[in-house]
């Protein structure tokens, strides 16, 4: 038995609810997010295997959790490299990319050259807010991912994959397939077409909110963010 899926509008209105009733901060569940992405991420390929990790962060949310996954990913041990091209001038965003400078971590423009220098890719471009097709410089970003033999870890949704159907049609993102998908809060619909290793995290969902939106909220085990979840839909 899967476990149960968040539509793209569900998933919007639970983001909306945890912040008024649940009375959390945006930047408090992006941290949680972001942290549980670097938790993933030391699961499927730890330092040992390569510390060099390209963080790519779209404008939105999700992005700002490829922020907050780079800083952890730092002080456990890797060397992240962002490439983050179109910047938020929220100030949210701004503080996230200071600690990052802070840290000296480099910022790249150049993606295709960054990826000839990486042991890992984490996809932070798009989440539960994209809609189709994908404009630049995202669709030259997807293209690549889409052909390269490097390991990708795609933060809540594979980036241009349609929340609620999955791959496109055509184009790039109709072949694109991470290795591995962190779900937030829960899978989207788009999970059924998605064949790599699939963990959830996010553990800041009350009974309350979990039950409002018929949500399963994930055995998770002792301080752990993340759960990997098996084909069979149960914890693994
Ligand atoms: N409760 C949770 O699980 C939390 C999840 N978080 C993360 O937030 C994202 C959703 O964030 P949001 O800002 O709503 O949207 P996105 O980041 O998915 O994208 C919006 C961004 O992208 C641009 N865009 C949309 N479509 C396209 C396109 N076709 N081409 C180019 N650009 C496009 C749009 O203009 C916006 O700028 C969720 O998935 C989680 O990862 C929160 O961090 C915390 C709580
Ligand atoms: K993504």
């Amino acid at each position: 038995m899967a476990l149960k899926t968040l539509s793209a509008a569900s998933a919007a209105a639970l983001d909306k609810d945890l912040m008024s009733v649940g009375a959390f901060s945006l930047d408090q569940l992006m941290e949680l997010a972001g942290l549980s992405v670097s938790q993933a991420v030391y699961r499927v390929h730890p330092p040992s295997k390569g510390r060099r990790i390209l963080v790519a962060c779209g404008p939105g949310n999700n992005g700002g959790d490829g922020l907050v996954a780079a800083r952890h990913l730092w002080h456990y041990g890797y060397k992240p490299t962002m490439y983050y091209p179109k910047q938020s001038s929220n100030e949210l965003y701004q503080r996230l990319a200071s600690q990052l400078k802070d840290l000296s971590i480099p910022f790249t423009t150049d993606f295709p050259a960054a990826l000839k220098e990486t042991d890992h890719i984490l996809d932070a471009i798009f989440g539960f807010s994209f809609s189709g097709p994908v404009r630049e410089p995202f669709s030259t970003v997807i293209q690549a991912l889409s052909e390269t033999k490097i390991p990708v870890t795609a933060v809540d949704a594979p980036s241009s994959w349609e929340i609620e159907t999955g791959p496109p049609k055509e184009g790039p993102g109709a072949v694109y397939m991470p290795d591995v998908l962190v779900s937030l809060t829960a899978p989207k619909p788009l999970v059924s077409f998605f064949k790599g290793r699939h963990f959830v995290g996010g553990r800041f969902v009350s009974p309350v909110i979990a039950e409002k939106y018929d949500l399963d909220v994930p055995d998770y085990e002792g301080i752990d963010q993340v759960v990997e979840i098996g084909k069979d839909g149960k914890r693994l």
